[in-house]
């Protein structure tokens, strides 16, 4: 049932009680580990509202962790997590759904529903989220403006089968866009994509930031993407965050490990001959 001006307040969310440019996410001395396996010994992190933060880290490093325990898929073993002022490592379950709500994940190779249209895959997380306070009108305008915030507007009435992977993808972001989250977690944005589409989506990640004064994350081995989006990097591993700062600092730093991972290079004493055995 869809009331014509039901809940119009949750259409316009609240703003964050963080100011742009203030920490929105922190992470304080958390630790985690699975059995024997250690994760984060001493993760410290700071997300600031409205600028993107890149996040790099070889793979295992934990970078799928951290993010699960920003949305309480995982709990933290100790330590803090705040979100926009509030901690929320110990929430329960159902309290988390608010902080959920805020936080948009797109998923690397996030799919769309080959038997729905275009603007039916856009309008899905909507109808779930919004089924008693937003009228068909309503979610038919947000997909409109969810579409052409990627610069697709007027295909509603496509097949996922007839779009490039480029056009999915960006499909994918207006799906995500249309909840109006605070946050917005990239995993592997660009990764499949043809350099052309690769840039075009690192400057919608960038017109997305401006345009909505999102907060975004973005998981990516793609140095390229890094190196267009990022307000600030950071770098995991070792159990914590090995490097934070500027694309600059990232750019001319020396620390030979970063150095190693920016330019793509194994590290010279890797032994190859085991990494060919294995
Ligand atoms: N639920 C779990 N139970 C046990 N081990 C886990 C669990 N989740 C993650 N791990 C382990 O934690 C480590 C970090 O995993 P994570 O997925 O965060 O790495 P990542 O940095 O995102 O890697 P990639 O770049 O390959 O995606 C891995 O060794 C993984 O096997």
């Amino acid at each position: 049932m869809k009331r014509e001006n039901a809940g119009r307040g949750r259409l316009h969310r609240e703003e964050p009680a963080t100011p742009v440019g203030g920490v929105f996410i922190k992470f304080s001395h958390v630790k985690k580990r699975f059995g024997p396996k250690i994760i984060y010994t001493d993760l410290d992190l700071e997300i600031r509202r409205g600028e993107t933060t890149t996040v790099l880290g070889a793979s295992g490093s934990g970078k799928s962790v951290m993010l699960k325990m920003l949305i309480g898929l995982l709990r933290a073993d100790s330590g803090k997590i705040t979100f926009d002022g509030k901690e929320i490592q110990d929430l329960a379950e159902r309290n988390m759904h608010d902080v959920r709500r805020k936080i948009a994940y797109l998923f690397q190779g996030a799919a769309l529903f080959d038997s729905l249209s275009v603007g039916e895959n856009v309008a899905y997380g909507l109808r779930e989220q919004f089924w008693d306070s937003m009228t068909d009108d309503e979610i038919r305008e947000r997909v409109a403006q969810s579409l052409a915030a990627v610069g697709l507007p007027g295909i509603e009435e496509m097949r996922p089968s007839d779009l490039s992977g480029g056009m999915k993808k960006r499909v994918g972001l207006a799906r995500t866009l249309a909840l109006q989250p605070e946050v917005l977690l990239y995993d592997e944005p660009t990764t499949g994509l043809d350099p052309i589409n690769t840039a075009r989506i690192n400057h919608l990640i960038n017109g997305i930031k401006k345009a909505f004064s999102i907060t975004s994350i973005v998981v990516t081995h793609d140095m390229g993407t890094a190196f267009s989006v990022s307000d600030r990097l950071v770098m995991l591993g070792k159990g914590g965050v090995l490097m934070a700062g500027s694309m600059d600092d990232f750019r001319n730093t020396k620390e030979p490990y970063v150095r190693d991972f920016i330019d793509g290079k194994a590290p010279e004493t890797e032994d190859v001959s085991s990494l060919l055995a294995s």
